[in-house]
């Protein structure tokens, strides 16, 4: 993982990581702490476009991918904490701007995950129960560790601590960077 430097522009500063480990409550919480504004790419995709569920049944994830592509490069434009979804970090040309990026990676362990999952419309979890969706998560995320691990700045576990606590903490690693 690369080490953070000072010299360093901050912006964009942007969160990653796997689905539920808090990507979008933990942004929104720490854009609130710097004040600055915040951006959910699936929040403005959805308000555009619909639930990301209907999005999928309807266009499919090659679709989905296309629109959030989009979306990635408005928000990567502005001054703002931006979170991504948790697949979005596969599109080369996010990789690229990413590499630019101040890059903060959640992660959160399978047991923790677990209890976030109940219907939480997410099409790719979509599971007759919580184990099979967790199962799902699993293998998702054994996928795609690599490539957030190679794109992340900084990383912080988000199993088992309140979202408050690891919002302050995201805040004084951007604090004691610029
Ligand atoms: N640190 C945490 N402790 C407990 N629950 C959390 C924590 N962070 C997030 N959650 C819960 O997990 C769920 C998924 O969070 P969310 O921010 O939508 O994740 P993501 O955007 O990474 O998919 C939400 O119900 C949220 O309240
Ligand atoms: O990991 C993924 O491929 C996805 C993650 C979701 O966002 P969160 O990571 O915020 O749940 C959302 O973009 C979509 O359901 C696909
Ligand atoms: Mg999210």
């Amino acid at each position: 993982m690369p080490s953070a430097d000072a010299a360093e522009p901050l912006f964009p500063l942007v969160i990653i990581g796997p689905m539920a480990a808090g990507k979008t409550k933990i942004g929104r919480r720490v854009a609130r702490v710097l004040e600055l504004p915040f951006i959910d790419t699936d929040k403005r995709i959805a308000v555009q476009n619909g639930p990301i569920s209907e999005i999928f049944d309807r266009e499919g994830e090659d679709y989905f991918r296309v629109l959030e592509r989009e979306a990635v490069v408005e928000a990567l434009a502005e001054e703002a904490v931006v979170s991504l979804g948790g697949g979005a970090v596969l599109h080369v040309g996010t990789q690229a701007d990413l590499a630019e990026a101040s890059v903060v990676l959640l992660t959160v362990s399978a047991e923790a995950v677990q209890r976030r999952l109940s219907g939480s419309g997410r099409p790719l979890l979509d599971a007759e129960s919580r184990s099979e969706a967790t199962e799902r998560w699993q293998r998702i995320l054994d996928e795609r560790m690599p490539v957030y691990e190679s794109l992340a700045d900084v990383r912080f576990d988000t199993s088992s601590r309140p979202i408050a606590a690891i919002a302050d903490d995201i805040v004084a690693w951007v604090r004691g960077r610029s």
